[in-house]
Formats: C-alpha cells, sequence, structure tokens
C-alpha cells in the first residue's frame, strides 16, 4: 500500500469512529459535565489521569479548565496527577507503578471533587486503583474508556459516569478521548459562563 493511499485509511478510520460514537456518547458526555460542574460550583476540584497517550490526554484537560479554553473566563480547578516526576518515580519505586495515582488521590482528592480517569483498555492497574481510591475519598468518577471497558467498567457505581468508545484501536479510541474532552470543556464554561455561539 502507497504511503498516501495509508494516510486516508487512517483519516477515514478516525472518521468512521467519530461517527459511530457520535450516535451513542453524547448522553454521557452531557451526564460528565454536569458531574463537573457540580464538583466546581462547590468549590471541589477535578483530578485526572492515566498513561501514555492518556497522560498527555490528562494534562490538556487541567490545562484547558486552569488556563482557558475558547473564552476568557476565570481559571478552573483542575490538576493532572501525570506530571511531578519526583512523587511519580518515588511511588513506583518505593511501593509500586500501580499506586502512582492512588497515593496521590488518597492526600489531594476530597468528598465531592471527580476524577477524571482515562484508559482506552479499562485495565490500566494504576487507573484501577485511582478510582478504588477515589470511591475511597467519596469523589466520583468520569472514566474515558474503549472495547469493552475492561475492569474499570466492573468497579464503578451508579453516581459515576463511563463514556466508552465502540472501538477497538488504541489510536482511534484516544482521538475520541480528546474529542470528548474538547466537549467537556466547552459544555463546562457553557454551564458555568453562559451561552456563546
Ligand atoms: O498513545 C499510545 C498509543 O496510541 C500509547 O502511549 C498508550 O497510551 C500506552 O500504551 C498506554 O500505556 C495504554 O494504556 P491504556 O490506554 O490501556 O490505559
Ligand atoms: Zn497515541
Amino acid at each position: 500500500m502507497d504511503f498516501q493511499t495509508r494516510i486516508l485509511g487512517h483519516f477515514n478510520a478516525s472518521i468512521d469512529t467519530k461517527t459511530y460514537a457520535s450516535e451513542v456518547l453524547p448522553p454521557f458526555i452531557e451526564v460528565a459535565s454536569q458531574m463537573m460542574v457540580q464538583a466546581l460550583v462547590n468549590e471541589g476540584k477535578i483530578l485526572a489521569c492515566g498513561n501514555g497517550g492518556s497522560a498527555g490526554d490528562s494534562q490538556h484537560f487541567s490545562s484547558e479548565l486552569l488556563n482557558r479554553f475558547e473564552r476568557e473566563r476565570p481559571s478552573l480547578p483542575a490538576l493532572a496527577l501525570t506530571t511531578d516526576t519526583s512523587t511519580l518515580t518515588s511511588i513506583a519505586n518505593d511501593y509500586s507503578y500501580n499506586d502512582v495515582y492512588s497515593k496521590q488521590i488518597r492526600a489531594l482528592g476530597q468528598p465531592g471533587d471527580v476524577l477524571l480517569a482515562i484508559s482506552t483498555s479499562g485495565n490500566s492497574g494504576n487507573v484501577i486503583q485511582a478510582i478504588q481510591a477515589a470511591h475511597d475519598r467519596e469523589m466520583t468518577v468520569v472514566a474515558l474508556t474503549g472495547r469493552d471497558g475492561g475492569n474499570m467498567a466492573s468497579l464503578l457505581g451508579q453516581d459515576d459516569c463511563e463514556i466508552r468508545v465502540p472501538a477497538t484501536s488504541t489510536a482511534r479510541i484516544q482521538e475520541v478521548h480528546l474529542l470528548v474532552i474538547h466537549c467537556l470543556c466547552d459544555l463546562i464554561d457553557e454551564q458555568l459562563f453562559g451561552a456563546s455561539e
């Protein structure tokens, strides 16, 4: 296959995945945005975590809340748990990589906060432990997953929200996760700061 055909294949697969996702995800995205707005209105915050591309997504989300998305508005409290290398490496070194997010959540999480837990497989051990820690801290969880939701799906309670991308490719799932994150940012701004175009 020549490179141009290969590139077109990626574009078409991404478009198809987004089209299919657009038929099933919007109600879940709306609920997740309302959970986040409720936390922010009650002076709570949003903690985010994931691995690899999903670590990047966590930081992408927190930067858009802390700084801005598409309009001028006050900073909003969000924190990616993926960035402090001293904390991450010491927890992984002294305990286990599975503990790198849960230990931070047990210290920083407050009742009413939201955990944004991102995993394309739903099976990353440290994200699973993060969900358990969040529940222990009386936080709610918005989970961005894919495939069959993995072990994360079965951990979620009725106050949580899973946004499961109907796809099996990690890359395609990640591409929809980023779109979902931008939808969440827009809906948060819309609910907190009023309607815009
Ligand atoms: O970005 C990619 C692949 O597109 C990878 O870095 C990917 O994020 C890593 O393999 C992650 O460790 C996968 O973890 P998860 O999505 O299954 O939780
Ligand atoms: Zn990737």
